[in-house]
C-alpha cells in the first residue's frame, strides 16, 4: 500500500540535488499554503464573533465599534493575499525546476547510456528501459515531487484544521480521521494494483510501440505499405489494446466502485460532526463565530482529502517512470579502469589466441577457436556464409564484446587490458549498418576524429580517398549541404553515396593504423569495389586492414584470406593458394566468375 511513496525519497533527493535553493523555496511556500487556510478559518471566527459582539454593543449602548471587526478583515485580506503569492510562487518555482530537473535527467540518462556495453544495448528489455527514461524525463520526477508536496501541502492542512477541531470535540476529530481512513487505504490500494498491472504489462505496451513504429514512421511504411501488411499489423495492434483495456477497465470500475462505497462512509460522518456542531451553536455550547469556523475547516478538510486521493492515484504512473528510471540508471556497467597505452611488442599487430565466443544468452558459440595473426601492412579479407561470424570476429577486435575463451592482443597486449582510449583511436571502422548522420557532409566525414570534426581541408582529403568528391561537388552546398531527411532542406542520398561518406570518415581516422571494412562496398558494384579496396589498400601501406566481403573479386587482392564456417576457419591462405586447394574458396571463387561472365 506503501508503494506510491516509494519513490518519492528518490525524487525528492533528485529534485535537492538539481537545485537546493528551489527545494527549500518549494518547501517553505507548500508550508504556507498548507497551514494558510487553517489561519484563515481562525480568523473568519474572529470576525465572525467580532460582528456578533459589536451587534450587542450597538444594540444595549447605541455606539458601533467598527475596529475590531474591520482589523480582522484587513488580516483576513493580507491573509489571501499571502495565499495567492504563495500559490504563484509554487507555480513558478515547479515550472523553474520542470526545465532544470528534465535536462539533469537527460543528461544521466546519456551520460549513463556511454558506459554500457553493446550487449545491455542488445537486450530488448533494456534498451526498453532506456526509450522509456528518456521519453518522459523531463516531466515525471517532477510531477512525482509535485504530487508528494500537494499531499504534505493537504496533510498540513489537515494538521492545522485538527489543531483547530480539537478544540471542539477530540471525538468529532478521532470521527473524521477513521471516516476518511478507508478511502485513503482504497485508493492507496488500487493505485498500487495499477502499478503492478502496469509493469507486468510491459511487455506488450513494447510490442504496441513497435507496431506503432512499423505503422507510422517513414523508414519502415514503404515495406509495409509494399507487402500490404498494415491491416495485419493494426489488427494485432487492436488485439493488444483489447486484451490490456479489459483488465484495465476491471481495475477502473473496481476502483471507482470501492471509492464511491467507502467515500459514503466519510461523507456521512462528516455530515453527522455538521450537525453536531449546528446543534451545539443553538444550544449556545458553542460561538457563532466558532460554528462559522468549524464548518469552514469542515469544507476545507474534504477539500483536502479530496485532493490528497487526487495526488495518490496519480502518484503510481509517476513510480512506475521511476522505477524504470532507477532501474536503468543502476545497471551495474564494467569499471573503466586506467589500462596501458601500449603494448610491449611494438609492430607486433593483432593476434587471436584461441579466441572463442558465445554471445550472452544464446546457448551456440559463434566463434570457436580462432587464432589469427595480421601484421602492419598487411591487409586480411574474411568471407564465409551468413552468419559464419565475421561481424562477430570484428565485434570482439573492437572490444565491443570480449573473448569467451582465448585472448586477443595488441602489439603483444592482451585487449583487456589497454586504455579504451588509446585502443580506440588505433581503430577505425566502418560496419554494414554505419550511421548515416543527419549532419552537413563535411561533418559526415569529420565525424571519424573528433579532433578534426570541423577541418575542412581534412575533409576533403578524406573524401578524396574515399573517392566522394565527385558527387560532393555536385550538391547544392557541396560539403556544406544538410544531409537526411529529419531537418529542413535535408538531402537523401544513394545508399553507395552514402557507403562512400562512410569510406572518407574511415580515412579521416589518420591516426588509426586498424581499418576495418565490414562490408561496406555492398551497395557499389563489384568494379566500384575493387577498385576502392585497391585504392584503400595502397593508403594503408602501414597500416593493418581487414576487410569483409561477399566479392571475390575484392577479396583476392587481400595478403591473407580466411573462409569461415560457423564459427571457426576453415580455410586459410591467399587467393592464389586457395584457388590450388580446390577447397571451398576454390569452387565458391569459380562460382562467382561464372555469374560474371
Ligand atoms: N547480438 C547478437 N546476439 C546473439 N547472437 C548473435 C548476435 N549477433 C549475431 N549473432 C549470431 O552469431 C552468429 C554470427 O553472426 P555474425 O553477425 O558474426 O555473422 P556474419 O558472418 O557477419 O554474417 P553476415 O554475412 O550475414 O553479415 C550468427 O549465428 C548470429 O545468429
Amino acid at each position: 500500500m506503501l508503494g506510491v511513496f516509494r519513490y518519492s525519497q528518490r525524487a525528492m533527493a533528485l529534485v535537492w540535488q538539481t537545485s537546493p535553493k528551489l527545494t527549500i523555496g518549494l518547501a517553505v511556500l507548500t508550508l504556507i499554503a498548507g497551514v494558510l487556510p487553517a489561519a484563515m478559518a481562525y480568523v473568519g471566527q474572529l470576525i465572525v464573533d467580532a460582528v456578533v459582539a459589536a451587534i450587542d454593543q450597538y444594540k444595549q449602548h447605541g455606539n458601533i465599534e467598527y475596529f475590531p471587526v474591520l482589523f480582522y478583515v484587513l488580516i483576513e485580506a493580507g491573509l489571501v493575499l499571502i495565499v495567492s503569492a504563495s500559490q504563484r510562487g509554487l507555480v513558478a518555482l515547479q515550472a523553474i525546476l520542470r526545465a532544470l530537473l528534465g535536462q539533469r535527467v537527460n543528461m544521466m540518462i546519456m551520460e549513463k547510456a556511454q558506459t554500457l556495453t553493446l550487449a545491455n544495448f542488445e537486450d530488448s528489455e533494456f534498451y526498453d528501459k532506456l526509450v522509456r527514461a528518456r521519453r518522459e524525463a523531463s516531466s515525471r520526477p517532477l510531477a512525482l515531487v509535485n504530487k508528494t508536496f500537494s499531499l504534505l501541502q493537504n496533510g498540513i492542512s489537515l494538521i492545522s484544521f485538527a489543531v483547530l477541531l480539537w478544540q471542539f470535540s477530540p471525538w468529532a476529530l478521532t470521527l473524521l480521521i477513521l471516516g476518511a481512513l478507508p478511502a485513503f487505504v482504497a485508493e492507496a490500494k488500487f493505485s498500487g494494483d495499477a502499478f503492478m498491472l502496469a509493469r507486468w504489462r510491459s511487455p506488450e505496451v513494447r510490442q504496441q510501440n513497435y507496431l506503432e513504429t512499423l505503422l507510422a514512421r517513414e523508414d519502415h511504411i514503404k515495406e509495409v505499405r509494399l507487402y500490404q501488411l498494415g491491416a495485419r499489423f493494426l489488427r494485432h495492434y487492436q488485439s493488444i489494446f483489447v486484451r490490456l483495456f479489459s483488465e484495465n477497465k476491471r481495475l477502473i470500475i473496481r476502483r471507482e466502485v470501492w471509492g464511491f462505497t467507502l467515500g459514503i462512509i466519510s461523507t456521512a460522518v462528516f455530515y453527522g460532526a455538521y450537525g453536531w456542531i449546528v446543534t451545539s451553536t443553538v444550544i449556545g455550547a458553542i460561538t457563532l463565530g466558532q460554528m462559522t469556523m468549524y464548518l469552514l475547516l469542515f469544507k476545507q478538510g474534504q477539500g483536502a482529502v479530496a485532493s490528497s486521493l487526487t495526488s495518490i492515484s496519480g502518484m503510481y504512473e509517476d513510480n512506475l517512470y521511476l522505477s524504470n528510471l532507477y532501474e536503468y540508471l543502476e545497471q551495474p556497467t564494467l569499471t573503466i579502469k586506467a589500462g596501458a597505452v601500449s603494448g610491449p611488442k611494438q609492430g607486433d599487430g593483432i593476434r587471436f589466441e584461441n579466441v572463442s565466443f558465445t554471445y550472452p544468452g544464446s546457448n551456440q558459440a559463434a566463434l570457436k577457436h580462432i587464432s589469427l595473426h595480421i601484421k602492419p601492412g598487411c591487409s586480411l579479407a574474411i568471407v564465409g556464409q551468413n552468419g559464419s561470424g565475421k561481424t562477430t570476429l570484428i565485434k570482439l577486435l573492437t572490444r565491443l564484446y570480449s573473448p569467451t575463451e582465448g585472448r586477443i592482443l595488441l602489439d603483444g597486449l592482451d585487449l583487456r587490458e589497454w586504455d579504451e582510449q588509446a585502443l580506440l583511436t588505433r581503430i577505425g571502422v566502418i560496419f554494414q549498418d554505419f550511421v548515416r548522420y543527419q549532419f552537413i557532409v563535411g561533418e559526415n566525414i569529420g565525424a571519424g576524429d573528433d579532433e578534426r570534426f570541423d577541418d575542412e581541408q581534412g575533409w576533403r582529403n578524406a573524401a578524396e580517398l574515399g573517392k566522394a568528391t565527385d558527387f560532393i561537388d555536385d550538391l547544392s552546398d557541396g560539403y556544406q549541404t544538410q544531409l537526411g531527411r529529419w531537418f529542413k532542406d535535408g538531402q537523401e542520398l544513394s545508399g553507395g553515396q552514402w557507403q562512400k561518406i562512410a569510406l572518407a570518415r574511415a580515412f579521416m581516422r589518420e591516426k588509426a593504423d586498424i581499418l576495418v571494412l565490414d562490408e561496406p562496398t555492398a551497395a557499389m558494384d563489384a568494379a566500384a569495389e575493387a577498385d576502392i579496396f585497391e585504392h584503400f589498400q595502397e593508403h594503408t601501406r602501414h597500416k593493418m586492414a581487414i576487410l569483409i566481403s561477399h566479392r571475390f573479386s575484392t577479396v583476392r587482392l587481400a595478403n591473407e584470406i580466411i573462409v569461415m564456417e560457423h564459427g571457426s576457419i576453415q580455410e586459410r591462405g591467399t587467393h592464389h593458394s586457395l584457388l590450388s586447394l580446390k577447397g571451398h574458396y576454390a569452387k565458391l571463387f569459380e562460382l562467382q566468375a561464372k555469374g560474371y561472365q
